[in-house]
């Protein structure tokens, strides 16, 4: 008789095995990750999500209050099968079933984060205990975005892992770089406690299309300032150093973070180390020769140097760098004189 099974016994089915249900051959049913990225509507995040997307088996929830982040920055997603996008802020609980959750939710320019340091220091604690306690509930990986900034003012230089930071904890910049820190304490606390998978990524200064164009942060004055014709204000004394990476590598890093096999932390960034008077003049010879370079006065307990030391990442991750800041500042100002509508002199 056609269709039928024997399975050895003396039971013989005549029944086919059940189909699939149909909801399996939707498009937002082919997902086989779904990723939780917090402060996906912002410079990194969003650019984050871009990656993300591209893999056709990634399905990608935003959560973003919009402090910072845009709408505009994931406008090519807003409607996609694969992808949502919720405003919420990430000090209140949050309900989501993901496999895995970058956490970037949180200001990054000095300026935006000082403006409410109450907020900033909410978000990183209560922000990260609340995306520990997703991924605790539902057994997602999570990898946190800290920063270079939890070495301080470093007495070690380059800054290694291992190097536990110069930081002032009562300072105007605590709110961010001890709310950082805080935040990695607790990543580690649930990772010995109730054994989260965790991962820790220490950003350095990264830069590249879709920051802010006043967002405060020197790349994105310099090169805004120079289109506009106004002078670069170098902040005192300018031989401050900084070490700049673009953010395609920077996404890279994070990913290969997120998908290896080690906690962190570990620093993401480009060992390129330039004070801030060369990246003046560096800006100045390739977007507007004819701009002013000024000084202007410095803010409390900026840090005096800054550069990764990244042996951990290449020999982990296999990561290292490849754009220089020579090649990734004109990919910037293409961008910028796009959104300022001030196209280049001929
Ligand atoms: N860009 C850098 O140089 C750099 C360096 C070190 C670390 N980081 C870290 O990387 C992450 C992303 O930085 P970025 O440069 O893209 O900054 P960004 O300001 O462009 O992005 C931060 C995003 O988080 C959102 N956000 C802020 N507070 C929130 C809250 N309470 N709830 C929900 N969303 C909130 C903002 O609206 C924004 O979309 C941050 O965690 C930052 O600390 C960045
Ligand atoms: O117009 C400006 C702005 C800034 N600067 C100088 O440029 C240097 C870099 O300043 P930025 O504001 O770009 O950034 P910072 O290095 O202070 O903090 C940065 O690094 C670590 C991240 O975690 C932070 O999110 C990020 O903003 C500082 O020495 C600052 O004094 C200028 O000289 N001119």
């Amino acid at each position: 008789m056609a269709n039928q099974v024997s399975n050895g016994s003396n039971h013989v089915s005549t029944k086919p095995p059940p189909e699939p249900s149909p909801l399996r051959k939707a498009k937002f049913f082919q997902a086989n990750m779904r990723i939780l990225v917090t402060g996906g509507a912002g410079f990194i995040g969003s650019h984050l999500v871009d990656k993300l997307m591209q893999n056709e088996k990634n399905e990608v929830i935003v959560v973003d209050n919009y402090f910072t982040g845009s709408k505009d920055n994931l406008k090519q997603w807003i409607g996609h099968p694969r992808f949502e996008l919720i405003r919420h802020d990430v000090t209140e609980p949050l309900l989501v079933e993901v496999d895995q959750i970058y956490h970037l939710a949180c200001p990054a320019s000095p300026i935006f984060y000082k403006y409410n340091p109450v907020k900033t220091i909410k978000t990183n604690v209560i922000g990260t205990l609340n995306m520990l306690g997703v991924a605790k509930r539902v057994g997602a990986r999570i990898l946190l975005t800290s920063t270079s900034e939890v070495y301080g003012d470093p007495l070690v230089h380059p800054q290694t892992e291992d190097y536990w930071g110069n930081v002032n904890p009562i300072g105007v910049r605590s709110c961010y770089d001890e709310g950082k820190r805080v935040a990695e304490t607790l990543m580690f606390d649930y990772h010995r406690q109730h054994g989260i998978e965790i991962r820790i990524a220490r950003i350095f200064n990264t830069y590249g299309p879709r920051m802010n164009i006043d967002d405060g942060r020197v790349v994105s004055n310099f090169i805004a300032q120079a289109i506009r014709d106004e002078p670069l204000t170098v902040q005192l004394p300018g031989t401050q150093t900084r070490s700049f990476c673009y953010v395609s590598d920077m996404v890279d890093g994070l990913i290969r973070l997120m998908e290896g096999n080690n906690t962190g932390p570990i620093n993401i960034g480009n060992p390129g180390e330039f004070t801030m008077t060369e990246l003046a003049e560096t800006v100045k010879e390739m977007i507007n020769p004819n701009v002013k370079i000024i000084t202007v006065d410095n803010t409390p307990d900026d840090p005096r140097q800054r550069k990764p030391n990244i042996t951990k990442a290449n020999e982990l991750l296999g990561w290292e760098p490849k754009i220089k800041l020579r090649d990734g500042i004109p990919l910037m100002e293409e961008d910028f004189r796009k959104r300022l509508e001030i196209p280049r002199k001929k």
